[in-house]
């Protein structure tokens, strides 16, 4: 008889370290249908709703960031992080894992620091091109290191290190098939441009400012929208949908058919969207969030552009840039036609099962 493989997966607080961990899954899960999965994520945090919805168990720790000034969050998190610690300790007592899979997020840090104490083979998965410092810290804990970009031994021990690319989900590998459907699922006009704007997993207060104030230009160029606002910024933006062709989302649960009825994406740059939107093939401006650990967004986004294979603006040169730059790209079929065809070349589509293969070598298969 076969072993029964019994995987944890952890990470959270953001859809960029939640869908990596669930996709990780969902391939192991393929090869090992007899195989038993458990997430362990922060409590209160989004992974403890998109998680069971993916169709898997999770567990939350009591658990969050460090911020930088002085808060009552700040002076909590000795306490949180000794319960943390206490309750993974309890977790692989109770769930015996073979193998412990870290996707970043606070939620990892404790979790997997108890696996890799008690020899249980580990491997974390980092998806920028600039680690949290979760993973820098894990780092010399565990055994393995999948990455999505070069230049990553400057922070991670270089014997550990394999270059895999971001997990994908598989829904968004073949969008081209979906086109037909996604007009219809969205109510679009086929004869009308479609812009996506996207603000990442919680949606951006800038994007969200700027797409408001050119509303009225975007119309000028003939485009409809589908416009995610992220779910803090729902009640604000909703009326923009009165507007006609606008349609505003809280949040997309089909990413797939969005991804299918764009013609030009706006989007911020977190790992998973970047590597997303190379799979996808559209022309696309990044707009990198300037609030992330040591500006990582602008450094995934600028992978992409120096391959002439997308266009960046800075937020804080949107009010001067922005509609010259939008106006250049959607007037010009040959420039979005190159930059579908450049950032095409830049896709990772095997990354899902390069990883999976790592991890079956960790259990030995
Ligand atoms: C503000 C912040 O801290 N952002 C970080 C966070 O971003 P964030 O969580 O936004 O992460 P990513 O851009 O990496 O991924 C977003 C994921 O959410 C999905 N999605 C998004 C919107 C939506 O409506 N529906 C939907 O399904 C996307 O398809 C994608 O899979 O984690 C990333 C990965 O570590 C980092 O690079 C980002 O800097």
């Amino acid at each position: 008889m076969s072993k029964t493989y019994r995987i944890i997966l952890s990470g959270g607080g953001t859809g960029g370290h939640i869908y990596p961990a669930i996709a990780i899954a969902n391939e192991l899960k393929q090869r090992h249908p007899d195989a038993k999965f458990l997430f362990v994520g922060a409590k209160d945090r989004m992974e403890m709703e998109k998680v069971p919805h993916a169709g898997y168990d999770i567990k939350g720790l009591w658990i969050s960031g460090i911020q930088r000034e002085l808060t009552l969050k700040n002076l909590m998190f000795p306490f949180k992080l000794i319960s943390s610690l206490f309750v993974s300790r309890n977790i692989i007592k109770k769930f015996k894992p073979d193998v412990v899979i870290g996707t970043g997020g606070f939620a990892s840090g404790p979790l997997l620091y108890v696996a890799a104490g008690k020899q249980i083979p580990s491997l974390i998965q980092e998806q920028n091109s600039f680690p949290g410092v979760t993973n820098k810290l894990l780092s010399k804990k565990v055994q393995k290191i999948c990455v999505a970009y070069d230049g990553l031994e400057r922070f991670f021990p270089e014997h550990k290190i394999i270059k895999t690319g971001n997990p994908v989900r598989q829904g968004l590998l073949d969008i081209q098939s979906k086109r037909a459907e996604a007009l219809a699922f969205f109510k679009l006009v086929p004869e009308k441009k479609t812009l996506l704007i996207l603000g990442g997993s919680l949606g951006a207060k800038r994007i969200n400012e700027l797409i408001e104030k050119e509303i009225d230009y975007l119309q000028t160029r003939n485009v409809q929208i589908i416009w995610q606002c992220g779910k803090l910024y729902y009640e604000a933006y909703k009326i923009n949908g009165n507007t006609k062709h606008v349609q505003v989302h809280a949040y997309l649960n089909n990413m797939d058919f969005a991804y299918a009825a764009a013609d030009v994406i706006i989007s911020r740059a977190g790992a998973s969207s970047v590597s997303e939107l190379c799979i996808v093939g559209k022309p696309v401006i990044f707009i990198p969030s300037p609030n992330v650990a040591e500006d990582h967004q602008t450094k995934n986004a600028m992978s992409i552009v120096k391959e002439q294979a997308a266009i960046l603006i800075k937020e804080s040169d949107l009010d001067v840039d922005f509609e010259n730059k939008f106006s250049q790209l959607i007037e010009s079929k040959e420039k979005q036609n190159a930059l579908s065809e450049n950032i095409k070349k830049l896709a990772l589509v095997n990354a899902t099962k390069d990883i999976a293969n790592e991890v079956e070598k960790l259990l030995n298969i």
